[in-house]
């Protein structure tokens, strides 16, 4: 199909290679070939054809999707993957934007196995499971309890005599709920999207299970029923922490796609007069147009960068953990926890202004926007609730303050917060990424002070710290939200220094939009930047016009650097988002074939002959 001749004219500009931006991406030019071949293999495989899974309903998207996670799995063993982002790769290619119902088993029960079984419970499920042998879930929650663990009601009461628990959901409010891929006891039925997930309930009526059911690598119950404690008791959060600390790549992932969509889309849609009788322009040539998503396209790549760097310091915390070494399991947890839930609740709104900034087309399913948004937004609850991590995260910070009166050396991603910030020479319209830093890790260091001063206050008052976090909660949120605001440009920062070392050209693209993140951020909260005297309205002013001047910048680069996130249009499935952005034919096909319109239209007479026969 010839290519439309916006985007042709779009590929003709740019400064840039995107082939070497796509390689940065991936981590490596082999990583992008080995990438593209695993896609390759599954495209071209007939078993990974089916329905479009946009026109079915819960029960048939179930059923195919549960058909091609079982192919995925066998590509995956007859090409021997054992690596997750290749594993990845090709579960990506196959799910046309949905979760597979196989999604939970391995990242929530085979990770646990990996995580905390011995070796003899290693060999007797970690490797059946790795093989998809036994297929299991996590049935953490309950109907009555999520986010607050220590109020789970299930039991496991030990029989000494027959070295058995004995399990039990004793309360309507126990009954274990929202078992991802728990395919036992039943489904709670339909959800907002997930809809490739059978989420479960599971009752338990003495249920019984042997003694070394319990993963006995850190904690253990003896044959008498004593219960040898973990080194570390926090390793038993472990299985949620790997979730959490993997889920700000797949926001970024996520919101590369609604970005890539929404501006390919609005380089070929026309429409309104700027000049009477000049023509419609494209509507990215919109000021409007550019502000709802040139942030959004410099937070995709920010997001990718930090969601990067978060499993790489999640791996090297696990590696030490392995070896009895727990001294950065905090800083690990605080650091997935506030990532998790900044980058996925941002995510999901960025989607959905992706979503409207494409008009009606985007409430069409044939944009997969809808799609892509009903299926991440369960990233903000699930695997802890966005304020639940937050406050995780705020009241570390706290613990910080004291560390920092106290003398005692800080963690390495709060350094900053001991770090004294001055601003003196007035602010132009062309402030550099590293002043744009330092403006929002001083917004964070002034906020964790002023938080705390409020927090100690109330622990002087009442000499109890949960009553005292308890009045403070909105501030500690907001307080953790801007810690992780410096956690993320700090990690955009540094990579776009690295890579104008090694590729200017495209270094000085990615400058741009840190440039516009930083902006964006500071703008969003310029309220504190007056009132802890750090700018004046001039300042804003001018990285307002800045802000502006940079979307002219970023304008001949965008299609380029969506572009550059490669997505096969395989995978996208998106007519919007068609790289040669031939849209409006390619709806119209897809329009006519929805299977609505195949459908006998008796319904509709019988009805509507009831009207004619009565007297109107
Ligand atoms: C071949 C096929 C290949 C397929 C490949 C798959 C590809 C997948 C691609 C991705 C596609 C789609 C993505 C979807 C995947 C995601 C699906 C998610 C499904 C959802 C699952 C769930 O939701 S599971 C249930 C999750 N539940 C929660 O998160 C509960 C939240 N609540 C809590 O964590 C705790 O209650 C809370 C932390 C809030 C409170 O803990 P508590 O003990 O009550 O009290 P505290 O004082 O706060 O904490 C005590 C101390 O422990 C520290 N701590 C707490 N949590 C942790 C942790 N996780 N790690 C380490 N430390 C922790 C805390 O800091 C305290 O320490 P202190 O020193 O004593 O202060
Ligand atoms: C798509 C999806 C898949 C899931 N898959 C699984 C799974 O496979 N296994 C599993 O075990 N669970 C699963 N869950 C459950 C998930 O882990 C919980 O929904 C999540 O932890 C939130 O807990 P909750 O639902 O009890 O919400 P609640 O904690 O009841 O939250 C309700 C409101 O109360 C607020 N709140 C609660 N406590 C506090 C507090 N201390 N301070 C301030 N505000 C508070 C929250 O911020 C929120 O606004 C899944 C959920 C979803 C949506």
């Amino acid at each position: 199909m010839p290519m439309n001749p916006d985007l042709e004219k779009e590929r003709q500009g740019g400064t840039f290679d995107v082939e070497q931006l796509t390689h940065i991406l991936d981590g490596g030019r082999d990583k992008t070939l080995k990438r593209h071949f695993l896609e390759q293999e599954v495209l071209k495989d007939p078993v990974f054809r089916g329905p479009d899974t946009r026109f079915l309903s819960r029960e048939e998207l179930f059923g195919e999707l549960l058909r091609k996670h079982v192919a995925v799995i066998k590509k995956t063993q007859e090409l021997s993957i054992d690596d997750i982002n290749e594993a990845s790769t090709i579960y990506s290619a196959a799910m046309n934007n949905n979760v597979g119902p196989l999604t939970l088993h391995s990242v929530a029960f085979v990770a646990p196995l990996d995580l905390m079984a011995d070796d003899e419970q290693k060999k007797k499920w970690l490797i059946p499971a790795k093989k998809y042998e036994i297929i299991g879930c996590y049935a953490q929650t309950e109907l009555g309890h999520g986010s607050f663990i220590r109020g789970l009601e299930t039991r496991a009461d030990y029989d000494v005599n027959t070295q058995q628990f004995v399990l039990n959901t004793p309360t309507e409010t126990a009954i274990k709920w929202w078992v991802g891929g728990c395919v036992a006891v039943g489904d709670i039925g339909p959800k907002f999207g997930f809809g490739g997930v059978d989420n479960g309930y599971l009752c338990l009526n003495n249920v019984r299970i042997p003694r070394d059911n319990l993963l006995a690598k850190t904690g253990k119950v003896l044959e008498d029923g004593t219960y040898v404690k973990p080194e570390n008791p926090k390793v038993v959060y472990g299985s949620m922490l790997g979730i959490r600390a993997a889920l700000p790549k797949v926001g970024a992932y996520n919101l590369s796609k609604a970005v890539t969509i929404a501006i390919r889309y609005s380089c070929v849609r026309h429409q309104s007069e700027i000049k009477p009788g000049c023509g419609e322009p494209q509507v990215l040539d919109y000021q409007t147009q550019q502000h709802k998503l040139f942030p959004l396209l410099a937070t995709a790549y920010a997001f990718h960068t930090v969601g990067v760097w978060m499993l790489d310091f999640h791996s090297t915390v696990m590696n030490e953990i392995n070896e009895g070494h727990y001294h950065r399991l905090a800083e690990d947890h605080v650091l997935a926890a506030g990532l998790k839930a900044v980058i996925n609740w941002k995510t999901h709104e960025g989607i959905e202004i992706c979503r409207f900034s494409c008009g009606g087309h985007g409430y069409s399913l044939a944009s997969s926007l809808p799609v892509i948004y009903v299926n991440h937004v369960a990233n903000s609850t699930a695997e802890g609730e966005t304020v639940i991590l937050l406050l995780q995260t705020a009241v570390y910070l706290m613990k910080c303050v004291i560390d920092l009166e106290q003398g005692t050396p800080l963690d390495p991603s709060v350094a900053y917060l001991d770090q004294s910030f001055s601003k003196s020479e007035q602010w132009c319209s062309d402030v550099d990424m590293h002043s744009l830093l330092k403006a929002i890790q001083f917004r964070s260091k002034k906020f964790t002070e002023y938080v705390s001063s409020f927090v100690k206050k109330e622990l002087m008052a009442t000499g109890n710290q949960q009553l005292a976090f308890n009045k403070h909660k909105v501030i500690l949120v907001e307080c953790a939200k801007a810690h992780t605001e410096a956690v993320i440009m700090n990690a955009f920062v540094t990579k776009v220094d690295e890579i104008l070392q090694s590729n200017p050209s495209v270094g000085k693209v990615l400058s741009l939009l840190c440039q516009i993140y930083g902006v964006t951020e500071i703008l969003a909260h310029s309220g504190d930047y007056i009132q802890y005297e750090y700018l004046r309205k001039i300042d804003l002013d001018n990285i307002q016009d800045q802000l502006f001047k940079l979307y002219t910048y970023i304008r001949p680069e965008a299609v380029l650097l969506v572009d550059a996130f490669d997505f096969h249009d395989e995978v996208l499935k998106s007519i919007l988002g068609r790289y040669d952005g031939q849209v409006y034919e390619n709806m119209f096909k897809w329009a006519k074939a929805s299977p609505f319109n195949k459908q006998d239209q008796g319904t509709f007479r019988k009805y509507i002959q009831q009207l004619k026969q009565a007297k109107l």
